[in-house]
C-alpha cells in the first residue's frame, strides 16, 4: 500500500509544550548520585559538585524541565535531612532501591543549582505516603517565601538569600502503589487536604499535580477529576513501555487496584532479544496511544475545557537489568529498539497535546529508559537520547493535524501501524515532522502533502543501524547517532520519501 500523510493546517491550534519533552531524574542506582552529583572533590570534572559532561549533553537536548526527588522515593524522602551541611545531613537507607546509603548530599539546593545549569524548569515532588501536611508546607515556603519566617530563615541559614521560582509541584507519587497503597478514593480526600497547604508565596504561583493512574487504571481517573479537579492543574499518568505486567495486580470489587512488586518477574533482555521482543515494544509504546485517548475521555466529562492536564510523568521501557548489576538499580542498556518506541511515544503526546502538557520520561542518566550512561569519567548518549535531540524542533511549535494511512507490521498474526508521525510549524515558520518505521526488515515509501505550505527547501536527519539491538557503548560510543538524511525530494503537493526500515526520521520543510 502506498503510504501517505496528509496535514490539516487549518485545524492547527494547540501548542506541543515544551515539558513533553521533560526528563525525571530519581535518588535511584546511580542516577543522581554518579550519574549528576559527583561531588566537589572527584577527579571528573564538575561544578559545585554537579557533572560538567552530563550538563553539557541535557543542555544540548534542550531539557526543558526535571523531576525530582522521586518516584517512590519521594514518599520517603524528608526533605529537611538534605539541607545544611553535607557532614551534618543525614543518612538513611534507601528501601525501594537497593537497600544501599543515601547520604542526602544531593538535596534541595543542589537540585536547584543543577536546574538552574541546566536553564530547565524544576518539578518536584512532595511526600503524601510518609510525611506530613506540615512538612511539605515547610517545604514549599523553604523554597520559595521571600521574606521573614522559620523556613526562609532557615534557608538564607543555609546560604540562599532569595526564594527560588518553583513551579511545578507534584503531591505524591504513585499513591495506589509505592506511595501507600491508597485507595482512590481516600488519595483524593488527602490530595485535597495535601494540596491546600502547598501555597502561592508573593508571585510564586505552583502548578499543582496529582498523582494519578497507573497504566489503564480508568477508576482511579475517574475519582480523582469526580474529587478534586478543581483543585489540580495536572493529574499524573504512569505508563511503562513492557512486554508484560511485572508486578501483581489485586483488583477490589469496587474498582481499585493495589500494585505489588513481583520479585520473580522477568521483563526481557535490553539487547538480547528476538523479533517478537521487537514487536512486543512496537506494540506497547502504540498503546499509549490508547491510554491517552481513554483517560482524556474521562478528564472531558469533568473538565470539557482542559484546564487540568494530563501529564504522562513516568514513561519509558522497562527492562531486566544489565546482567552482573544490581537488581535494585534499574540499570539497563539502550538499543535502536528504545529510540523507535521513543519515537512513537513522542509522537503520540505531540499529537494529544491539547491534554498533554508535560511528560517525562524515566530516568535520565542509568536508570531505565536512560538518555545517557556513565561509567566513572565516561560518558555516553543512548539511541533515546538522538530522538530527544532530534525532536526538540517540536518545543512550543505549533501542531499540525496528520492525516495518516500507513501498511502494517505484522508479525505472528499481529499487527501495528508501520509508520508514527507528528507534525508541527516553529516560530521562525519551519514545517517539522517526524516520522518512524516500526518495521525492522522493509523501507516505507512516503508520500507527503503539505496541506498547503509551500516549501522551497526540505532538510533531514536520520537516526538508523543496522541491527534491532544495535547500542552505544563506552568503547564504541557513536555507533548510532543521526547522520543527514537524503532520501526526501520536494513535490507539488509536499514531500516524497523513503522512510528505512527501524529508523527515525526529521524532515524540514522551510
Ligand atoms: O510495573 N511495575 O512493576 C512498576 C513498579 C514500580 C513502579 O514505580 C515507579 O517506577 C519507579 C522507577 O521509575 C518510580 O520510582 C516509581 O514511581 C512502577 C511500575
Amino acid at each position: 500500500m502506498t503510504n501517505s500523510i496528509k496535514l490539516n493546517r487549518a485545524a492547527a491550534v494547540h501548542k506541543i509544550d515544551r515539558n513533553i519533552y521533560g526528563h525525571f531524574a530519581e535518588h535511584l542506582g546511580r542516577c543522581i548520585y554518579e550519574g549528576i552529583w559527583v561531588g566537589e572533590d572527584s577527579a571528573i570534572p564538575n561544578t559545585r559538585g554537579i557533572r560538567n559532561d552530563v550538563v553539557q549533553a541535557l543542555k544540548d537536548m534542550k531539557i526543558p524541565i526535571l523531576r525530582w526527588p522521586g518516584g517512590c522515593f519521594a514518599d520517603e524522602y524528608h526533605w529537611q535531612d538534605g539541607i545544611g551541611s553535607k557532614e551534618s545531613r543525614a543518612r538513611m537507607i534507601n528501601t525501594h532501591w537497593g537497600g544501599v546509603v543515601e547520604n542526602n548530599h544531593f538535596g534541595t539546593h543542589e537540585f536547584f543549582d543543577l536546574c538552574d545549569m541546566l536553564e530547565t524548569e524544576p518539578y518536584i515532588c512532595g511526600n503524601v505516603g510518609s510525611g506530613t501536611v506540615y512538612e511539605m508546607q515547610q517545604w514549599v515556603e523553604y523554597m520559595t517565601f521571600d521574606g521573614e519566617s522559620p523556613m526562609a530563615d532557615l534557608r538564607k541559614a543555609n546560604g540562599r538569600e532569595k526564594p527560588w521560582n518553583l513551579t511545578y509541584f507534584g503531591v505524591g507519587n504513585e499513591n495506589w502503589g509505592c506511595g501507600g497503597r491508597m485507595r482512590a478514593e481516600y488519595y483524593a480526600d488527602l490530595y485535597r487536604q495535601y494540596s491546600t497547604y502547598v501555597r502561592d508565596y508573593g508571585d510564586n504561583a505552583i502548578y499543582k499535580i496529582a498523582a494519578g493512574p497507573r497504566g489503564d487504571n480508568y477508576h482511579w481517573t475517574e475519582v480523582l477529576m469526580r474529587e478534586a479537579a478543581p483543585f489540580m492543574d495536572g493529574l499524573a499518568l504512569h505508563y511503562y513501555t513492557r512486554l508484560r505486567d511485572h508486578s501483581i495486580v489485586l483488583q477490589n470489587p469496587d474498582g481499585n487496584r493495589i500494585y505489588l512488586k513481583d520479585p520473580k518477574a522477568v521483563r526481557g533482555q535490553a539487547v538480547d532479544f528476538d523479533e517478537s521482543e521487537w514487536f512486543g515494544i512496537m506494540k506497547a509504546a502504540y498503546f499509549t496511544e490508547e491510554l491517552v485517548a481513554k483517560h482524556s475521555a474521562v478528564m472531558d466529562k469533568y473538565d470539557p475545557e482542559k484546564k487540568v492536564a494530563l501529564i504522562i510523568d513516568e514513561w519509558g521501557t522497562w527492562f531486566d537489568v544489565e546482567p552482573g548489576t544490581n537488581p535494585g538499580f534499574l540499570y539497563q542498556q539502550n538499543t535502536m529498539r528504545d529510540a523507535v518506541s521513543a519515537a512513537i511515544s513522542l509522537n503520540i503526546f505531540n499529537n494529544h497535546c491539547d491534554r498533554v502538557r508535560m511528560a517525562n520520561i524515566a530516568q535520565t542518566i542509568n536508570v531505565l529508559q536512560a538518555v545517557i550512561l556513565t561509567e566513572g569519567e565516561k560518558m555516553i548518549l543512548t539511541p533515546t537520547y538522538h530522538v530527544f535531540e532530534m525532536f526538540k524542533v517540536h518545543q512550543d511549535a505549533i501542531m499540525q493535524p496528520v492525516d495518516i494511512q500507513c501498511g502494517a507490521y505484522k508479525l505472528n498474526g499481529e499487527e501495528v501501524p508501520q509508520l508514527s508521525v507528528s507534525a508541527s510549524v516553529d516560530a521562525a515558520g519551519k514545517l517539522n515532522i517526524t516520522v518512524c518505521n516500526t518495521d525492522p526488515s522493509h523501507a516505507a515509501p512516503l508520500h507527503g502533502d503539505t496541506g498547503g505550505f509551500a516549501g522551497k527547501l526540505v532538510t533531514g536527519r536520520i537516526l538508523a543501524a543496522d541491527a534491532m539491538s544495535s547500542h552505544n557503548t563506552f568503547e564504541h560510543p557513536n555507533r548510532v547517532k543521526p547522520e543527514p538524511f537524503t532520501g526526501v525530494q520536494l513535490t507539488q503537493e509536499g514531500f516524497q520519501a523513503t522512510i528505512p526500515p527501524m529508523s527515525v526520521v526529521v524532515l524540514t520543510i522551510e
